[in-house]
């Protein structure tokens, strides 16, 4: 199939006071039609940059960007049918909402009746046409997003570039106006590529996850599967709050050894691994459990009490605190022994050295 959106070995290089910051370093990404796409990475790590690039509101230094099929890299911003919806949606405030959606219009030179059917017809499409003699500060969050992707709509655009547009309203809020970005992209069917740090966000909205880390993409595909099965340790405890825990441990038989206790070996590594091999234990803290019956010691370091279950970090030797989740909310002392026992189906093993998940290495090497 082909893709809707491309972005190939693509490379920018900023330069400021004489300094540069090689931002992206040969990024690839492809995006099908009427997906909708979570860039998520750390603060600084290019995800504007990208959908700048994107926009061609900036132009990359090396690669090609392909919309719809065709390159566009020489194409100006206003003949890509790309629309940036930017972090404060940047709705004027003292004009309605009609005046709002109308104005990219007006800016075309199209016929006053024109303008108005395009209005009413995607005023409609987002149920926001009984709005239209509104000003802006008579809106809720969600009824000015809706005012701000009508507006990108109108243009034509079927392809909406969204830069953190919910960072800026509260909590609350931002719940109710993430599920009506995620119904309105079910019902319109736009492509959309959005941009954010907060995980909640990207795994609750977006059909794939891209994670951005040293200008390119560790990892892109289905949010609970990349959850699930993270190709990297740095993608593992990156992704999930808290982070996936990592502990060093070494192959023996059947066994992980993780320094003077034992793990069962995950039954889909079995073939993969050899004895003394240095692996790197990937562990969810919802995939353990604290029980008399558990395979490894730890010593409780802190409790973090979060209502429905509290986080215990654990020190389980000199240089690996864990984090296990329980349900319960448990009165642990700082300092009490308690054993843990980790569901092993659920562990994922990387390499100590390349810190790859085993399988994807493995994966590779099959498919060749
Ligand atoms: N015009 C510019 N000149 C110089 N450096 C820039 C410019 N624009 C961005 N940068 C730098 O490039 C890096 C990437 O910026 P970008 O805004 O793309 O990151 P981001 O991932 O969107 O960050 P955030 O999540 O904080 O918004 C940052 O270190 C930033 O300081």
């Amino acid at each position: 199939m082909m893709s809707y959106v491309k972005l190939e070995n693509i490379w920018k290089e900023y330069e400021e006071k004489k300094r540069k910051v090689q931002v992206l370093r040969g990024l690839n990404l492809e995006i099908e039609k009427g997906e909708f796409v979570v860039i998520l990475g750390p603060s600084g790590e290019g995800k504007t940059t990208i959908l700048k690039i994107i926009a061609g509101l900036l132009r990359q230094d090396k690669g090609h960007v392909y919309l719809r099929g065709e390159v566009v890299d020489d194409l100006p911003p206003k003949d890509r049918r790309v629309a940036m919806v930017p972090q404060n949606y940047a709705i004027y405030p003292f004009m309605s909402v009609y005046d709002n959606i109308a104005f990219p219009l007006k800016v075309m030179h199209l016929s006053k009746d024109e303008i108005k059917k395009r209005v009413l017809e995607v005023a409609r499409m987002l149920r926001i046409d009984n709005l239209l003699e509104r000003k802006p500060s008579q809106l809720s969050g969600g009824q000015m997003q809706r005012v701000a992707i009508a507006r990108a709509l109108v243009k034509g655009a079927d392809i909406i570039l969204m830069d953190e547009p919910l960072s800026n309203l509260d909590a609350q809020v931002r719940v109710v106006a993430r599920e009506e970005l995620k119904q309105l992209q079910r019902d319109l069917k736009p492509t959309i590529i959005y941009v954010t740090h907060d995980q909640v966000e990207a795994l609750s909205l977006a059909t794939k996850v891209a994670i951005l880390h040293d200008g390119v993409v560790q990892a892109y595909g289905d949010p609970m599967e990349i959850y699930k099965r993270p190709n990297s340790a740095w993608v593992g405890s990156f992704l999930g709050n808290p982070p996936m825990n990592i502990i060093r441990g070494e192959i023996e038989g059947d066994s992980i050894i993780i320094d003077s206790y034992r793990i069962g070996l995950p039954e889909e590594y079995k073939n993969l691994v050899k004895n003394g091999q240095k692996v790197l234990v990937g562990v969810r803290p919802e995939d353990m459990e604290i029980r008399n019956s558990g395979e490894i010691e730890g010593k409780v370091e802190m409790v973090e009490d979060l209502g429905p279950y509290s986080i215990i970090h654990l020190k389980i030797n000199e240089e690996t605190t864990i984090r296990v989740i329980e349900k319960s909310l448990s009165r642990r002392e700082r300092g009490e022994k308690v054993r843990i026992s980790i569901d092993t189906s659920k562990v994922v093993l990387f390499d100590a050295s390349s810190e790859r998940n085993l399988l994807e290495q493995y994966e590779k090497v099959s498919k060749k």
